[in-house]
């Protein structure tokens, strides 16, 4: 449904890159205590060690000259007193002591945990529009699997991998939440690699093998493959042959399957947990996934490009290069249409007031609250951040005004059109398929009383290094977010009702920081720039 005026309906969109940015900063604290902890304990290391020397050194002597008194007199003040200290030193304490005090006066700048199951679902996210194989993902690689073709959909400069623990808390997130679709190829790849590292415990981790092994066994169990395990419960036993729990889970399985042997097979084939938007879905992420690359494109010789100056004495001087993308619904993509440095000053101007978005639940706007903690960084799998831009906060706001009037033909002056409106995706963020116009007469965007929003003109502020294309479902094509290009396309025919066929999506963002300004402009005040058609089609 319509996005309000004043806010905007948005899926799940993660983490501003910004307040990822800052989750930065109290990890270079903590890495500053640690490494002040690491200074003191081996300065008290090197001093044990000296201390253990010394009195080696005496025992190692094959002579000891039991006989000088001096000697004795310093054995029996070692014997009452040294040794004392040296076991009963509170350094160790100290040192420690110190490392948690520090730490708990970084705390509440630090993620909550429903920061990390937002950004688990992210990574989930991405994984299914962009059909991702959870082992190279798990490698550090972005590659798409299909049969026997891999695609690199994106090569990171620098392989960033993921530990058995890191997948194992992504696995964790699907899991509690019962989405064992999700939760098997996490634990999966988690089992592996701490199969691969038994032995080595790591202090910073979470989990082991027998806690992955434990959760994918009840996963596959879930997903209806008894067998398997049942195979991953022994396996468990292996390592904890004492646990109760399990012990009486194998015997479950094995009491299943000499009961009826087809739960050897998976039965259930376990299906993606369902998502909004479901008719649309495989469409939009096919859409997602070519990133604009259209080959009817060239084919149709209505597409062009040209120089547009729509009469206009501005435009005449700096013509604008247009390329017509679509023709039902009309939609074009005016190149460099702001510059570098307005681009910058716009994520700028809005970067402070970035808010996220609402949700518009049918009449009421409702903000988005749900189980997030104070002490959260605003990292949740909430919606996108947007900010609204006055004309009267910068007059480089005006000159766009100017510039967008020019080039449409259209009045953008408010009430006729709505102010600039800043969007920041974060990680995996996305925006579900929507219309920019009201579908129905109650929608909070007629608050305006300059009606519908008959167009919609997107600026892109920034580059995406992968995905973040923006999708335009029924009408079947995609537009990659071509930084400092403008994309305009009509929302309402001439008659003013709703073209269905600008159902459009943002894609999730793969790899990158997008920035997107929207300028909705209203049914009114356009009347004589737009006039109305014979044919209630057009
Ligand atoms: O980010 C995009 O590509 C689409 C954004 C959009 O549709 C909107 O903000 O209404
Ligand atoms: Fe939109």
């Amino acid at each position: 449904d319509p996005a309000g005026a004043v806010a905007t309906a948005r899926g799940d969109t993660f983490s501003a890159l910004t307040s990822v940015a800052r989750a930065l900063a109290p990890e270079r604290r903590l890495l500053g205590l640690l490494r002040s902890y690491l200074r003191e304990e081996e300065a008290r290391l090197r001093d044990l060690t000296r201390f253990y020397d010394k009195v080696l050194s005496v025992h190692e002597d094959s002579g000891i000259p039991v006989s000088n008194p001096l000697l004795a007199f310093t054995l029996i003040k070692r014997l009452q007193s040294d040794w004392r200290n040296v076991v009963h030193s509170l350094e160790a304490n100290e040192n420690i002591q110190a490392l948690k005090d520090g730490y708990e006066k970084v705390e509440q700048d630090l993620p909550a945990f429903e920061d990390l199951e937002g950004a688990a679902r992210a990574l989930m996210r991405l994984q299914d529009v962009y059909l991702l194989n959870v082992k190279g993902l798990a490698r550090g690689v972005f590659q798409r699997i299909t049969g026997s073709t891999v695609t690199d959909l994106y090569s990171p400069r620098q392989l960033f991998s993921l530990t058995a623990d890191d997948c194992f808390q992504v696995g964790k997130v699907a899991y509690d939440m019962g989405d064992f679709y999700h939760a098997i190829p996490w634990l999966e790849e988690a089992v592996s690699l701490f199969r691969g590292s038994y032995g080595e415990w790591k202090t910073e981790d979470e989990a082991s093998l027998e806690d992955a092994l434990d959760h994918l066994a009840f996963a596959y169990f879930q997903a209806g493959n008894v067998s398997y395990a049942l195979s991953l419960s022994r396996e468990f036993l292996l390592y904890s042959p004492d646990n109760k729990r399990m012990s009486r889970n194998v015997l479950k399985y094995e009491k299943l399957l000499a009961e009826s042997p087809h739960h050897a097979v998976a039965e259930t084939v376990i299906q993606r947990p369902n998502v909004p938007h479901l008719q649309t879905r495989d469409t939009y992420e096919r859409l997602c996934q070519t990133l604009g690359s259209q080959p009817t494109h060239y084919q149709n010789p209505s597409l062009y490009c040209s120089y547009e100056t729509n009469s206009n004495p501005y435009l005449l001087l700096q013509p604008v290069r247009k390329e017509v993308v679509h023709l039902k619904p009309y939609v074009v993509l005016y190149h460099d249409f702001v510059s570098n440095s307005e681009a910058q000053k716009i994520r700028g101007l809005a970067e402070p007031w970035l808010q996220r978005s609402v949700v518009a639940s049918g009449e009421k706007q409702v903000a988005v609250e749900y189980r997030i903690s104070k002490r959260s960084l605003m990292l949740q799998p909430v919606v996108c951040f947007s900010a609204w831009l006055k004309d009267t906060v910068d007059p480089m706001l005006v000159t766009l005004d100017h510039r967008i009037a020019a080039l449409t033909g259209l009045d953008v002056q408010p009430p006729y059109a709505e102010y600039l409106q800043v969007v920041n995706y974060g990680i995996g963020g996305h925006y579900e398929p929507h219309f920019d116009h009201a579908t129905s007469p109650t929608s909070p965007l007629y608050r305006m009383k300059s009606g519908n929003r008959v167009a919609t003109f997107m600026i892109y502020l920034s580059s995406v290094e992968a995905g973040g294309a923006t999708a335009f479902i029924y009408a079947n094509f995609s537009v990659p977010a071509v930084k400092n290009a403008a994309l305009f396309w009509w929302n309402l025919r001439r008659s003013g009702e709703g073209d269905d066929d600008t159902l459009h999506a943002g894609c999730p963002v793969l790899v990158g920081d997008k920035w997107v300004a929207n300028k909705w402009i209203h049914e009114y005040g356009q009347e004589f720039r737009r006039p109305c058609g014979s044919s209630p089609e057009d």
